[in-house]
């Protein structure tokens, strides 16, 4: 069952449909065969048995009655084609889409540790394996049994020793599948590893191009893709090297019996225990009933082989994702620390928090790179939970909010701002797909950006390139804070952009994000000196720890870390206070 389970990704109910046609069509291949067995009966007779004559005109309604089955089998062929790619099709475009929307709320920690290479290979290539495994591979291993049961079963009643040599071999070419196809797992499964190493490192080379040709590493990344590509070539060959002999030998056993039924039928023969029809009849049958087996013996190693995809499609599938309740967010809405530890599975990045982050204030949050200030923002959205403590929302342990419920109350502006292969309008409307041309604009008014979009060719119609990357990175800060201003959520989590900005788009940045934060409680990562200053509470961390925390002046004069990292930047001349 397991095994059905995964070749359908999940959807073993996808195969009723395609089997039973297959089954069916198998089924009615049946008669011409049987109406051939009947014509050579027909046609020795008269050399038989002397006195007999030729019935030519039964012959004649053989002869129709073969035309008609092949029609009736080429009219049953269609609907069982349609019904299989159908369900198969069906299958990868919703499955496609589930995973794609499972992928999306699994933690950010499990994400992170995938390949994003290997996730876009699993919901294209994988399914395209399930497609197969689907529309051909299981109908047809169902449907190759059915006439070789009829033979056998037809064949036992005629001469049973005649039989069991005909199909002698037919246990042993199954064992021998059988056994060797947890080495087949063993082997498909590298080859397939292989194949995802080779897939990510040429999206890798693809992403990197840019980077590469800046740094004249060309060379170098392409070797690595090189050495993927030769490795699934090793592999692949390794697949089909040590199994492709199981198989050729499988196969080989299985069409022994025809000699091995020649040898038996001659001796019968001779000892007249066997008639002259009979034993043509077994030839008749021996030279058809073995190429549907070798073909299911051959299906079987693709199977497996597709099986395995389909496994680790439902492995994906499997994977817990948060959860929560849904119920309304308290009305008081400071955010709790209590001792908070987390880390992304070696050493902890924070570590026995304990902070508060009050309604309606601004909280600004500095330290050194690395001291933990993004992963308090990435817990605060809840895109990981701690490992020790609680953090709460008015009260409410965030752990029990569901987290895309939680996300409606936030909205986060990121420093690496990712924009839709979409338009100008649809980017900014992304938080809130609802809005109106009209709340758009405003926002982009209010967000700095209306300006510099009315200058292009299309005004809000614009397309934007993936990842925004027709647009400067101040006009991509400027979009990602329109978007914020739309969705119009009472908690904002901002973490400023380090990159250096001319003056001139530092203040539009700095005026969008200032009609951003208004009436909002506010949580920033503070590279800019006029947010610190006007913070209501600076947190100052140092390696995931609170140093201290307190409005601008008072950490002056206490002479800490903050004093320090201040009067390093202003000494510098730069205006960061991060790192
Ligand atoms: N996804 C991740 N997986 C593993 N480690 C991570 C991940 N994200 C961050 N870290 C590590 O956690 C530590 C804290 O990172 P974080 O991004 O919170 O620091 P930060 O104070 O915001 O730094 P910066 O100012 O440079 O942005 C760093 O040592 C970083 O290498």
């Amino acid at each position: 069952m397991k095994v059905l389970h995964n070749i359908t990704a999940g959807n073993p109910r996808q195969l009723l449909k395609p089997v039973l046609y297959s089954l069916l069509s198998n089924l009615a291949a049946v008669f011409p065969f049987a109406l051939i067995i009947e014509a050579v009966r027909l046609i020795f007779e008269p050399y038989i048995s002397p006195g007999m004559v030729l019935q030519t005109e039964r012959l004649w309604w053989i002869c129709g009655g073969l035309a008609a089955t092949a029609v009736l089998m080429f009219l049953s062929e269609i609907p069982a084609y349609r019904s299989a790619y159908r369900g198969a099709y069906n299958v990868a475009a919703q499955g496609r889409a589930e995973l794609a929307e499972h992928l999306r709320k699994l933690p950010l920690g499990y994400l992170t540790r995938r390949d994003p290479g290997d996730l876009a290979n699993m919901i294209m290539g994988d399914f395209t394996l399930v497609e197969t495994g689907i529309s051909h591979l299981l109908p047809q291993l169902a449907g190759a049994f059915v006439l070789p049961l009829f033979a056998l079963s037809g064949m036992l009643m005629l001469d049973f020793r005649m039989a069991l040599a005909m199909f002698a071999a037919l246990p042993f070419a199954l064992l021998m599948m059988i056994l060797s196809s947890r080495l087949r797992r063993r082997l498909g499964a590298s080859h397939m590893r292989a194949k995802l190493n080779a897939a990510n490192r040429l999206q890798e080379y693809l992403n990197g191009i840019r980077v590469m040709k800046a740094y004249n590493l060309t060379g170098q990344r392409f070797v690595r893709l090189e050495h993927s590509f030769k490795t699934l070539m090793k592999e692949s060959i390794r697949l089909e090297g040590i199994f492709g002999p199981v198989i050729l030998t499988a196969m080989g056993l299985l069409r022994a019996g025809l000699p091995l039924m020649v040898y038996i039928g001659v001796h019968l023969l001779l000892g007249g225990e066997l008639g002259v029809l009979q034993f043509a009849v077994f030839l008749v049958v021996g030279t058809r009933i073995y190429d549907p087996l070798t073909n299911a013996l051959a299906n079987y190693a693709e199977f497996r082989y597709n099986e395995q995809a389909g496994g680790r499609i439902v492995d994906l599938l499997n994977e817990p994702f948060m959860t929560g309740e849904s119920a309304p967010l308290p009305q008081n809405g400071d955010i709790t620390f209590r001792n908070v530890t987390f880390g992304y599975g070696g050493e902890p990045v924070l570590k026995d928090l304990s902070i508060v982050l009050p309604q309606g204030s601004l909280t600004a949050i500095v330290g050194p790179s690395g001291s933990g200030k993004s992963t308090v923002l990435r817990l605060i959205s809840r895109f990981y939970d701690p490992n020790e403590g609680h953090i709460t929302l008015g009260g409410r342990k965030l752990s029990e909010i569901e987290p895309e419920h939680l996300l409606k109350a936030v909205s986060v502006v990121f420093q690496d701002v990712y924009l839709f292969q979409d338009t100008i309008g649809n980017n900014i409307a992304f938080g809130r797909p609802e809005a109106s041309h009209e709340e758009i604009r405003r926002a982009a008014e209010t967000a700095r950006c209306h300006d510099f979009i009315m200058k292009l060719p299309m005004g809000y119609d614009t397309p934007v390139g993936e990842g925004g990357s027709t647009l400067s990175g101040g006009e991509k800060q400027r979009i990602s804070i329109a978007r914020a201003i739309l969705k119009d959520a009472p908690l904002v989590l901002l973490d400023e952009a380090t990159a250096s900005l001319d003056p001139q788009n530092e203040a539009e940045i700095q005026q969008a994000i200032d009609a951003l934060i208004q009436g909002r409680t506010v949580v920033v990562i503070a590279h800019r000196l006029k947010t610190v200053r006007g913070a209501d509470n600076i947190i100052v961390l140092e390696e995931g720890r609170l140093a201290e925390q307190g409005r601008h002046e008072a950490l002056l004069a206490s002479e800490g870390l903050y004093a320090r990292l201040w009067k390093l930047q202003q000494q510098s001349g730069g205006f960061r206070i991060s790192s």
